[in-house]
Formats: C-alpha cells, structure tokens, sequence
C-alpha cells in the first residue's frame, strides 16, 4: 500500500450559509500521528465526519486509506475506527459484549474475535475489567474502552474527535501512553481533534484550523520555532554588566531592568549549561520560556485560542437566550 493515509484537495462542506469547511488541502502520512487544532466551531468536527462518511461534502475530493469518502464508502468505512466525543457504550452491557457486538458488525472473523479481544483490552489495560457493566464503569475507562473499540476490527486509520475532553490529567496522559504505544504495536495512523495544547504537542504533525481552513500545517517544533525564539530571564547581581557580557561572549543583545536581564535565543535548553560555563556572571536564578502553540494560533489570527472559546461561547449563550426569549 503505497497511497498516504488521508488526502483531501479543496475539500469543503457548507450548511446553508455557513462555510463549516472552506476548502482544504492536506496529506497525513501512513504511521503518522496527526491532530487537528482549533478553537470550537473551526470545523474539526466537520472534516473528520467527511473523513469518516459520516458527512458528505459538498465540494472536493478526500481519499481515506486509499479509498473515495463519497464513491467508496463501504471500504472507507472498513478501513477506519471511530471514537466520537460523546460516548456510545452501552452501560448495561459489560465491556466484552460491547466488543463482540462491535466485532460482529464488522464482520471480524469468529476465530480472531477472541484474541483480538484480549489484545486491545490488554493494551488499554481492562482485560481484568471485561466481564463488568459499563455503567460502573469512570469516564477514563469508558474512553479507554471505546479506544479498544475503534481498534478491534485492526482499521488502517483510528480517527478520534477529542479523545480526552472532559477527562482528568491524569487520565488524559494515560490515554496518550495507549496512543503512542499503538503506534508502535500496530501498523496504523492516528487522526485525531483537539483543543488542548499541551495534546496537540504530542502529535507528529498538527494542522491548525480556524474559521474552515487549515492555517497552519507543520511539526508542533516547526511551528514553534516559526514563531519566535526561547526568551531566557536571569537574575544577578549587575544588570548591565550582564548586558554588556552577554554582547561581548555571545554576541545576544538583552536589555536590563536592575538585576533583571532578558533575552532571546533560539534553543534555550541547550544555550543555558553555556551561560554557566562561559558567561562568568554570577547568575541567582534562570527562567527559559519556550513559545507555546498558542503563541503560534495567535501570530496566525491575532487572537489566543482561549480567547477564541470564549468568544464563540459567549455567541452561543446569546444565541441560546435569544431562541430562548422566542419561544417565550
Ligand atoms: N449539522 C450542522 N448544521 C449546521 N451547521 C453546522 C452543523 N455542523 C456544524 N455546523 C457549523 O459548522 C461550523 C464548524 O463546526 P464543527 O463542529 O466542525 O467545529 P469544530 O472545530 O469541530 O468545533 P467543536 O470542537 O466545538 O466540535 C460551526 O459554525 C458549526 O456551527
């Protein structure tokens, strides 16, 4: 197989007059780990059910392991697993039931059910937990489980829409250990949404959506690196005297305020064992601030990511009130 994962060219859906998805471009790799990026209502969600022939667009051309979204559905459909942002567990099965049914509807040969059963719930680590109700279950275990899901039927690309919204830290980091390690255990690309920064960095390349088109598209260092460099703070005794050695040893401008000295480099990390060893100033403390993705969304739109929440938030509880005052 030697087509990419997931290729799109102007792909675009409209609903009425909303422009959801403005005609992307895009080419995930085979293996990849890729992540959309994107202030709510910036047409994640949308693209993905495209993806998923769950949606069909209304312009452009997307293959998904190979296969047309419109014309090939069906072998779309068996190339791919799916976990959506809201759960579709049912609470009253245990987990292994859940999974055979998932496993008979997809058609899974009868003699692979059992070990491919105990090979995904092994991996998210609920092989003990299978004979169990759902409904006990806590909303990190309901994820996992639909992660085990998705990957039952061995699909070529595992899409997830905000695999861990609404989840605890601690939780969230433990569904992106079985992330990376299904990249490694098996043959397949992850194609997942989310909002979180700190998940976007975990993935091997992100493309960051706003208003329906991609903006930006590039390694979360990449793109990081496009935007400016690591900004370095220390403090020591004389403030100018550090500017001038800092000109003088490393050729850095930095500017003072008393014993406080900033500047700019571009790896912060590697430049600070140096500063020790070379600069001779007796340094009190330093600080290395890296630029964050959401330093990239904002160079690209002129608006934090967050900010951007809250403002679509904010228009959706108008909207809310205003339906709400109509039907009064
Ligand atoms: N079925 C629909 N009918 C009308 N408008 C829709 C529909 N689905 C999505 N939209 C609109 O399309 C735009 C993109 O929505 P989409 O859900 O794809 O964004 P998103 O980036 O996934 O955000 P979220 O993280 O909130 O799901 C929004 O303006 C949304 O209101």
């Amino acid at each position: 197989m030697t087509h990419p994962a997931v290729e799109t060219t102007g792909l675009t859906k409209n609903y009425g007059d909303v422009e959801a998805v403005r005609g992307i471009d895009l080419t995930v790799h085979r293996g990849e780990i890729f992540g959309f990026l994107g202030p709510n209502g910036a047409g994640k969600s949308t693209t993905i059910s495209m993806l998923c022939t769950l949606t069909t667009p209304t312009g452009g051309m997307a293959r998904v392991a190979g296969h047309d979204v419109v014309r090939e559905r069906d072998s779309v459909r068996r190339s791919i697993g799916l976990v959506f942002q809201d759960p579709t567990l049912d609470g009253y099965l245990t987990a292994e039931r859940n999974l055979r049914f998932h496993a008979e509807l997809y058609g899974v040969p009868r003699a692979d059910i059992g070990p491919r059963l105990q090979g995904v719930l092994d991996m998210v680590g609920l092989w003990d937990r299978r004979a169990a109700k759902v409904a006990t279950f806590s909303g990190g275990m309901r994820r996992r489980l639909e992660i085990a899901r998705g990957l039952l039927h061995s699909p070529r690309v595992l899409f997830l829409d905000e695999p861990t919204v609404g989840l605890d830290p601690q939780t969230r980091s433990s569904i992106w250990s079985y992330i990376r390690e299904l990249k490694e255990a098996e043959d397949i690309t992850v194609f997942l949404t989310t909002h979180y920064m700190d998940e976007a960095e975990h993935c091997d390349r992100i493309a960051i959506m706003d208003g329906g088109r991609i903006i930006a598209l590039d390694t979360p260092a990449a793109l990081k690196a496009g935007v400016g460099k690591d900004r370095i703070q220390i403090q020591t005794d004389d403030g100018p005297a550090a500017v001038a050695a800092l000109d003088e040893r490393f050729g850095i401008k930095a500017v003072a305020s008393r014993d406080v000295v900033v500047f700019q480099v571009e790896e912060g990390e590697r430049f600070v064992p140096e500063l020790f060893s070379r600069s001779g100033l007796p340094i009190r403390s330093v600080s290395v601030a890296r630029p964050s993705l959401d330093d990239v969304f904002m160079s690209y739109t002129g608006r934090s990511i967050r900010d951007s929440e809250s403002a679509g938030a904010a228009r959706g509880a108008a909207a809310l009130a205003a339906a709400r005052g109509g039907r009064r």
